[in-house]
């Protein structure tokens, strides 16, 4: 027994998930890669990766071998990269154990898979809404086994007898894992679940470019877009996102909300097309050639944030919405992304009349002249 005189030490112990992140590094190394980065947590608490040591423009930042990669197949279904995770989560001794024990708890994971279905109302968008149903939808049908004449990987295919015992939280958690951390592209046109790659968070615009298969180091390679002084963050661009969507996808607001005036809802933008299937619209904005263009594009802004202000009307006479426990950041997220859209809506509104106010100046100024 120690004598009451001992200094008591307060040992701040390492989340579970972070001690695999170390391990993670090190068996990337063992396996023959190479890492000038580590994982930590910023003041926030969000884990991310800083640089060991300085990196020039052009450098490698890492080189992950292709041993280490777990390839989650081809890009036609939905439902191949959660199965592929929740495979190596239920594999004794996978060689991806580093790498699972690593990822994010349950209560700190949330995309548009794993969104609370009392929350999808506030989206107070028929295409996101839609979007998040249907991916519920396909995974309790897979989970029920309704998908087995269709799906490419069945769930005892990928989990053996855990399949008995699996909940659609469960399967909710790895699909939002799965699907906020896999990247395709360029050359293989595959869904890559890759170890250390997906430790880099959003930031937009961010230079670093992947580099992968190619001859003769077939690696998978972060590469410098500009210099990165040691202790610095790592980021990596997951796109030009505007808030919704890297709200559905990745949990977070990164786009509209850094900017003045805040960046438009993708659901809002005038290029929008819910059929197209993408979730990318180009942030260029409204450039009307005509008045009549002017007034059309005025006038669909003033209906949607009237629509809106009809909502906030209705809510007001209603209890306000309530968090679901383990969920509380993802509600105020979510009426954040509220206010942020209202902002940016008026804020567009604003720009296109004082456009027609200066065309009209313009006009007259120029008839004077005359
Ligand atoms: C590919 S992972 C990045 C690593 C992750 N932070 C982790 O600890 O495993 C993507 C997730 O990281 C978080 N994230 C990414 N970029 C972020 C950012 N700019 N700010 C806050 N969280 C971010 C979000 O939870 C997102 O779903």
């Amino acid at each position: 027994e120690a004598p009451a005189s001992a200094p008591v030490r307060a040992v701040q112990s390492k989340r579970q998930e972070d001690v695999a992140a170390d391990e993670l590094v090190a068996w990337i190394l063992e396996s023959g890669g190479k890492a000038n980065v580590e994982v930590r947590r910023n003041a926030a608490g969000v884990r991310g990766l800083y640089a060991t040591r300085r990196i020039e423009a052009g450098q490698d930042i890492y080189s992950v071998p292709l041993s280490c990669i777990l390839n989650a197949g081809d890009m036609q279904d939905f439902s191949l990269p959660t199965l592929a995770l929740l495979r190596e989560m239920h594999t004794p001794c996978s060689r991806f154990s580093a790498y699972v024990r690593a990822m994010p708890p349950p209560e700190h994971q949330l995309n548009g898979c794993n969104l609370p279905l009392s929350y999808v109302p506030l989206l107070q968008s028929s295409y996101w809404e839609d979007q998040v149903l249907t991916w519920r939808s396909l995974l309790t049908r897979l989970l029920g086994g309704e998908l087995n004449d269709s799906a490419a990987v069945l769930l005892p295919e990928a989990v053996g007898r855990a399949a008995d015992n699996m909940t659609l939280l469960e399967l909710q958690y790895a699909c939002s894992l799965a699907s906020s951390r896999y990247i395709t592209g360029e050359p293989r046109q595959r869904m890559l679940l890759v170890p250390l790659f997906d430790m880099a968070n959003h930031r937009p615009g961010c230079p670093h470019a992947v580099r992968s298969f190619e001859r003769p180091d077939p690696s998978f390679r972060l590469v410098a877009g500009e210099r990165i002084r040691k202790g610095e963050e790592v980021c990596y661009s997951y796109g030009d996102m505007a808030d919704d969507v890297a709200l559905v996808h990745y949990g977070i607001l990164a786009g509209g909300s850094h900017t003045h005036p805040p960046r438009l809802l993708m659901v809002d933008h005038h290029l929008f097309d819910p059929e197209a299937g993408s979730n990318l619209v180009p942030p260029v904005p409204f450039e009307p050639a005509t008045e009549k263009e002017r007034r059309r594009e005025l006038k669909r802004l003033r209906a949607r944030l009237a629509d809106l202000r009809e909502l906030d009307r209705r809510a007001a006479a209603l209890p306000a919405p309530q968090p679901e426990p383990g969920y509380e950041r993802a509600l105020k997220l979510m009426l954040r992304l509220q206010v942020i859209r209202r902002e940016a809506l008026e804020a567009e509104i604003g720009r296109l009349g004082a456009l027609g106010k200066a065309a009209k100046m313009g006009k007259g100024g120029a008839q004077e002249e005359l």
